[in-house]
């Protein structure tokens, strides 16, 4: 039997669901999710993290404030902590569904496949739809060594009921440094095993050292341009063979080498829809290579960043692509990175180093602002504030931020840089005082 429907989206996570809500009002929309409703971000990323990370950044801001009014650094208490937790995600899926079905929109929990251009069958039904909007997102990539079975994953670190004494964690990049700070602040002796000399590479290689130097201080032990040979199990614990002939035993190891697009129980080909190795391939608007299907989020191949806004982005955008007939090329707005950890690292716009090739376009205003008082009031170790300005135009284009702020400084250079707001024009506005927002016309030079 067929059913019709104007568009099915594949996936309830950011991306899927933006496109969803966009939809709604004017097409009959399903939605096939084969896991959890919500997607990553709600229930196994982003929000479960940053929830954990509120705890850490309470004690990173009392560790901080010793000997300047305050006794005593608090300890957390991880099984509490995880309560708190599972008390926000425990209600995203059915939440989520919830709201679709309020919204009118069909759902179904399933594990999709493509039949034909237009027809994808789930269970045994098939439905037929107009449009296809694929978003499907991430899931973690396991290196493929001896013992690999007993590797976890970002997944079962943000739902550990009982923080293991001993963990490893593989991999430079955002997760492993968000987990691994999280895992130390509650009390584990945590190694990272990064098998080149560079984290966070995306980011100023600059603020990577400090942020690397900060992690050890406080007891991460960093193992530079080492590779996890192979993991053996004994009773309860694990030995870890390196490629440097080292030998380290744990309770628990989480591979954090990256992330790899859901798409093999699709059967693209059967749509004609072309893909590689880093997601769906698509034009301007976001279409495949079959023009009645569209992809948004983290599946697709591409070269902003995969996060959260940006998926949501996408999936607003696809909506008013389907909706209308003359919609531009996807403009993306400048998108801000943060890395939560402690310090955290944040950055928007034209890239250091590429700032720093072109120094005819570019002025780099690069500030030591640790002795600022907004820093200085909260007892930073080392806070840097590095501002890239267009020559010609004068405009804020870039920035990188290191501090236990950077979020909210990000996010204030973020919409200023958006709004291409000059510092004249800053200097007419007014903010509350004091506060990290207070400082921003000083971030002009
Ligand atoms: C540990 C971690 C922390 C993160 N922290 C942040 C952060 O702080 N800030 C930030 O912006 N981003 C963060 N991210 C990234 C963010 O979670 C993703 O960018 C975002 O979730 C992408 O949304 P999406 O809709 O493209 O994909 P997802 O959220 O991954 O949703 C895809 C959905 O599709 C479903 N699905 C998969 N295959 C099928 C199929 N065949 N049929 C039907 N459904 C299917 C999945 O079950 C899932 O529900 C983090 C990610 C992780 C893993
Ligand atoms: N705060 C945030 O916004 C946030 C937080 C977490 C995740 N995310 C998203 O999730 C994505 C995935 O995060 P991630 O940390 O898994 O990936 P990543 O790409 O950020 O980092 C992967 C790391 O693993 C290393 N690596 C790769 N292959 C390896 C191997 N075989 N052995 C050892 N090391 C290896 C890389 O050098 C790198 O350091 C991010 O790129 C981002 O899009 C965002």
């Amino acid at each position: 039997m067929a059913t019709d429907f104007d568009t099915i989206v594949i996936g309830a996570g950011p991306g899927g669901l933006a496109a969803a809500y966009g939809l709604a009002e004017q097409q009959r929309v399903l939605v096939v999710e084969a896991d959890l409703w919500g997607g990553t971000c709600p229930n196994r990323g982003c929000d479960p993290k940053k929830m954990l990370y509120s705890a850490v950044a309470a004690r990173d801001e009392a560790r901080r404030l010793q000997q300047s009014g305050l006794d005593g650094v608090p300890t957390i208490n991880w099984p509490e902590l995880m309560t708190f937790k599972r008390q926000y995600t425990q209600k995203i899926p059915q939440g989520t569904r919830s709201g679709l079905k309020a919204a009118g929109i069909a759902t179904i929990q399933g594990t999709p496949r493509f039949i034909s251009a237009d027809q994808l069958q789930v269970g045994d039904q098939i439905y037929r739809a107009a449009h296809f909007i694929i978003a499907t997102g991430q899931a973690p990539v396991l290196p493929d060594i001896e013992g690999k079975q007993y590797l976890q994953t970002s997944t079962d670190f943000l739902d550990l009921s009982q923080l293991p004494p001993r963990i490893a964690f593989v991999g430079g990049g955002y997760i492993a440094l968000e987990l691994a700070n999280i895992a130390v602040s509650a009390g584990a002796q945590v190694h990272i095993f990064q098998h080149n000399h560079r984290i966070l590479r995306d980011f100023p290689e600059k603020d990577t050292q400090l942020l690397a130097a900060a992690l050890t201080a406080k007891g991460i032990h960093f193992h530079w341009d080492t590779t996890l040979a192979s993991v053996t199990k004994h009773q309860e614990t694990y030995s870890l063979a390196t490629n440097a002939g080292q030998q380290i035993n744990v309770d628990a190891v989480f591979a954090a080498t990256g992330r790899r697009p859901q798409l093999t129980s699709l059967a693209l080909a059967a749509a004609g829809v072309d893909s590689t190795a880093k997601g769906i391939t698509v034009n301007d608007h976001l279409q495949t290579s079959n023009p009645a299907i569209y992809a948004v989020g983290d599946v697709l191949a591409k070269s902003q960043p995969k996060l959260t806004p940006v998926a949501s982005f996408e999936g607003r955008y696809v909506a008013q692509v389907i909706l209308s007939t003359d919609v531009k090329a996807i403009a993306y707005p400048v998108i801000p990175q943060v890395v939560y950890a402690s310090p955290e690292i944040a950055q928007v716009g034209v890239k250091l180093d590429d700032a720093k090739q072109q120094p005819q376009r570019y002025r780099i205003l690069d500030q030591d602002v640790t002795n600022w008082y907004t820093f200085n009031r909260i007892k930073e170790a080392t806070a840097r504030v590095t501002t890239i300005f267009d020559r010609q135009t004068q405009h804020l284009v870039g920035a990188i931020v290191y501090s236990s702020i950077a979020e909210e400084v990000i996010n204030y250079l973020t919409f200023l840089m958006s709004k291409q707001v000059t510092k004249r024009q800053l200097m007419q506005m007014m903010t509350a005082y004091p506060t990290p927002a207070s400082d921003l016309t000083y971030y002009y030079g």
